[in-house]
């Protein structure tokens, strides 16, 4: 089968860890040290239920409640990975706006999308329980994960899951079209 290219972005307030997660996935590392992102583009091969995929990851510039919702991340992406941090209320606050500004500049009801609560192994500093990140996802008809890219939990599924997510989309585009033809 040939390999399918996707492109993923993974969004989010500053500092909740979108690079560490993306370099723990891509890499295989974690890096200790806080370096603003304005942004990066890493690609990685994987395959899942023996398709081949090349993905490209976009890791974005921290977005806080005021920032426009860059346009170009409405076109050519596939699926979204929305990360707040467990120890941060402010970033669970905008992650709400970032997924409403998507909605809105995507002209779409439902975006192929994983919610992560990231750095779970700061657990003396949690204020976002599990249950919160929970319910926020199953509002959105989405799926949520706790992670933490210092231990590397969950992260792969998060990379993973979506892909599924996104070809679970295209099907349903696909038999909509099919649809419409016959
Ligand atoms: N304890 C812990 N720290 C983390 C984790 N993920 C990221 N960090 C730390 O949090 C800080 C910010 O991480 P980044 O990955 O740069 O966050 P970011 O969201 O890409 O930040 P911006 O580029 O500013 O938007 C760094 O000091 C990381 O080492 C985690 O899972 N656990």
């Amino acid at each position: 089968m040939p390999f399918r290219q996707r492109k993923i972005a993974v969004m989010g307030y500053r500092s909740v860890g979108k690079s560490s997660l993306s370099i723990q996935f891509v890499e295989g590392q974690f890096v200790d040290s806080y370096d603003p992102t304005i942004e990066n583009t890493f690609t990685k091969s994987t395959r899942i239920n023996s398709q081949d995929y090349e993905l490209q990851l976009v890791d974005t510039a921290g977005q806080d409640e005021y920032s426009i919702f860059p346009s170009q991340y409405s076109i050519d992406v596939h699926g979204y990975v929305l990360v707040y941090s467990i120890t941060s209320e402010k970033s669970f606050d905008v992650i709400k706006i970032i997924y409403d500004k998507l909605l809105d500049i995507t002209g779409k009801v439902h975006v192929p999308l994983v919610l992560v609560g990231n750095k779970t192994d700061l657990h003396m500093e949690r204020m976002i329980s599990y249950d919160e990140g929970r319910k926020l996802a199953e509002g959105w008809n989405a799926i949520f994960l706790e992670a933490s890219a210092k231990q590397n939990t969950s992260v792969s599924d998060i990379f993973h899951t979506l892909l599924m997510e996104i070809e679970k989309a295209d099907t349903k585009m696909n038999e909509k079209s099919n649809c419409l033809i016959s």
